[in-house]
């Protein structure tokens, strides 16, 4: 992984800011219409208050839009899940979405390396009264699912897992995740569109961070379109978001 310093990282984060949102949608006028006619009329109330607190934070670009949030949302009660996983947390946009779309029983395995974005809406997770169905572990995702895998009575478990964390890492998350999703359960990946750069000239001037990861969104991509074990859509939602379903 490269390593830049701080500065660095949020002057890249400024430029990144300038597009406005997250959206690939090219005018910002048909994305604010989406967010207000569909979206903020039926966000909850907690999900407002997190996504306003996560604004404030130096890196809320890494947050789940809220689109996407009521994507997730549709998607977990269109296929009932109950027992899911999500891997990169920040503060919990897309964990708070998912966890007031789980049944009360429903459970959520939460990883990421960073408790402390975790724990700054963890007070508005606990008010929505949705805490008790996450379990959150600290630490790199991929030792945490290598730790599953070991166990059989993981295998083939989980109805719903959302990916959103490194994606240097996400063939290698595909690669276990794929065995701890039952079959005719879900994975989606985010960031599948890398902010458009999937289709930019080798040449293109890109922020440092977008180049680096490029690469490896574009090989999940190939590598996802040619996975039999998997059916698969990828939307323009968000950064892009594909969506498999365990087939065998
Ligand atoms: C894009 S953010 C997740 C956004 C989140 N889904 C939301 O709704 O706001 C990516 C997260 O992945 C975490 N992360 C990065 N590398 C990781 C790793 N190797 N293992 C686990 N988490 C990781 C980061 O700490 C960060 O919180």
């Amino acid at each position: 992984m490269t390593i830049i310093n701080e500065e660095q990282q949020q002057n890249q984060m400024a430029g990144h800011k300038q597009l406005r949102h997250k959206s690939l949608l090219q005018s910002d006028a048909l994305y604010q219409y989406i967010l207000e006619t569909s979206v903020y009329p039926r966000e909850h109330e907690s999900l407002k208050e997190l996504r306003e607190l996560t604004e404030k934070h130096p890196w809320n670009l890494l947050a789940t839009p809220p689109d996407e949030g009521q994507l997730l949302g549709m998607l977990l009660k269109l296929i009932n899940a109950k027992n899911t996983m999500e891997i990169g947390v920040y503060t919990g946009y897309s964990l708070l979405s998912t966890a007031l779309a789980l049944p009360s029983d429903g459970k959520i395995l939460a990883l990421d390396i960073n408790r402390e974005y975790y724990e700054l809406g963890l007070p508005v997770i606990e008010k929505a009264g949705v805490a008790h169905k996450i379990d959150f572990r600290e630490g790199p995702a991929l030792p945490l699912l290598d730790q599953l895998i070991k166990e059989e009575k993981n295998k083939g478990t989980f109805d719903f897992i959302f990916v959103d964390a490194d994606k240097d890492n996400y063939l290698n998350y595909h690669n276990r995740v794929i065995e701890l999703v039952k079959v005719g359960g879900m994975i989606a990946y985010d960031n599948t569109l890398w902010n458009g750069s999937v289709v930019a000239p080798p040449d293109a001037p890109l922020l440092d961070y977008i180049k680096y990861y490029r690469d490896f969104v574009i090989e999940l991509n190939q590598a996802l379109a040619v996975d039999s074990r998997v059916e698969i859509c990828q939307l323009p939602v968000g950064d892009g978001i594909t969506l498999c379903r365990r087939i065998i």
